[in-house]
Order: structure tokens, then sequence, then C-alpha cells
């Protein structure tokens, strides 16, 4: 399921069919890059899809962040591991008899199941968001308190953003894996991100895995972006 040489950079194939997201998929380089199939996405094009991108050697993180009763969030992840992905996730705050559940039911997978990863705080939102539902921490503090819930439950990591690697690679360890969306080149669009960083410095902090998708998907020559990140990155 893990290619051998770990591509760092997992490009999020947000787009509205399937068309589209493998006229990309088909000009990328599996040794390079990682995939990732959201919401938009699977609920148009589903399953099949998924087996598509696996049959061109992609590793694919299945981003659907699952949030529900026990029951049918480790039914959900069971499901997910049957169709090969590399890794899946689900919110944090689904609790920790959901993400026990979790793992329990994908070790019953064995040696070769995906990496279940949970959600702290959505890259989006800013100490106002956690506000607005009722939540005083500042992001920073929320997500190393869902971040040590998710290790205490036997997670393999998180999705966070950069701006909390440094603090959370501490707290957790090393071998706590930190996926980290909200990924923006200096001369990229923030759009509805908040808590940003560029490619380097999110790589610097401790970012094991950066999730990049329009400054990628949305580019004028989408390649050229990627391999400019690239070059970033290799400069470290
Ligand atoms: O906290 C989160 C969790 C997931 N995402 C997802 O990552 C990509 C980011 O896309 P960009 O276009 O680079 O902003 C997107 O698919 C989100 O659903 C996130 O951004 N933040």
């Amino acid at each position: 399921m893990q290619t051998s040489n770990d591509p760092k950079i997992i490009v999020a194939l947000d787009f509205p069919s399937s068309v589209p997201a493998l006229n990309l998929a088909d000009r990328l380089d599996p040794a390079k890059c990682r995939l990732k199939v959201g919401k938009e996405l699977f609920t148009r094009s589903g399953p099949q899809f998924v087996e598509g991108l696996q049959k061109r050697s992609f590793d694919v993180f299945l981003d659907l962040k699952f949030h529900d009763i026990p029951n049918t969030a480790s039914s959900a992840v069971a499901a997910a591991a049957d169709l090969g992905v590399w890794m899946v996730n689900v919110h944090a705050s689904g609790g920790e008899k959901m993400m026990l559940a979790c793992r329990e039911r994908l070790d019953t997978f064995g040696g070769d199941k995906p990496l279940l990863i949970a959600v702290t705080v959505l890259t989006s939102m800013g100490a106002e968001d956690l506000a607005g539902i009722g939540i005083t921490n500042s992001p920073e503090t929320q997500v190393s308190r869902l971040a040590t819930l998710a290790r205490n439950c036997g997670l393999d990591g998180v999705v966070c953003s950069a701006q909390e690697a440094r603090k959370l690679k501490t707290e957790q360890g090393i071998d706590f894996k930190l996926i980290t969306p909200g990924i923006r080149p200096l001369t990229a669009d923030k759009g509805d991100q908040q808590r940003i960083m560029t490619p380097s410095e999110a790589l610097r902090a401790g970012s094991d895995y950066l999730v990049i998708g329009r400054p990628i998907t949305q580019a004028a020559d989408p390649l050229a972006a990627l391999e400019a990140i690239h070059a970033e990155v290799l400069g470290l």
C-alpha cells in the first residue's frame, strides 16, 4: 500500500468530476506525489475512481473525515481498508470511543492496512470560528488536546496546520504523523484557509506530508506549479 520512496506531497484532487481529475493524474508521477480524494470527487465518482488511481500506482488518501457513532465510523474505515487506500481519516472530535472503535476495526486487517489519521481543527478555522462553536481554546491548544486524544487511542497521526507542527512533534513524538493542508507558496491565494504556511516552512516545522490543492489544481500550468514546489522543498 505504501510506496518505498515516501513522497511528501499529497495533491488534493478537488475537481467536480473524474475527467479533469484523471487528466491531471495521468500527467503526475506516483513516485513524486500521492493523491487525495475528498468528499466532492468521491460523492460523484466513488470507489471505482479510487481504484483507477491505485491501478495507476498512486497511493490514495481517502479524505472523507468520518464523524459518526463508533459502529458507523468503524465500519466506514473498514470499507476504506477493503478499498486498499493508503490513508483514511476521522474527526478527532468524534471522541475517544469512536477513535478506539476505528483503531480496533482496522487492526483486524493485519499488516497491510491504511494509516488512520484524526482531523483536529480544520485549517480554515481560527480562534473566532472555534468560539462560534463554543470552544474557547486557541486553535493551537485545541489541536494539542485532540492530538493527545488521538495518540492515546492508537491513531497514526493527525491532520493539523503546519503552524502547530513544531509543538506537536515535541508533544506527541517524532513517529506521530502530521498531515498538513493549508499549504501556500508565497505567491498563492490564501482562499478560505486561515492557518497557512509555505511548503518549505511546513517541512522545516515538522510536517510529514503536505496536502496541496488549489495552488496546483487551479494553476495555469499545474505541473509547473508542482515542480516549483518540489524545487522549493528540495532546496531545504
Ligand atoms: O483541516 C483541513 C482538512 C482538510 N483539508 C483539505 O485539504 C485540501 C486543501 O486544499 P487547498 O486547495 O490547498 O486549500 C482540501 O481538499 C481540503 O478539503 C483542509 O484544507 N484542511
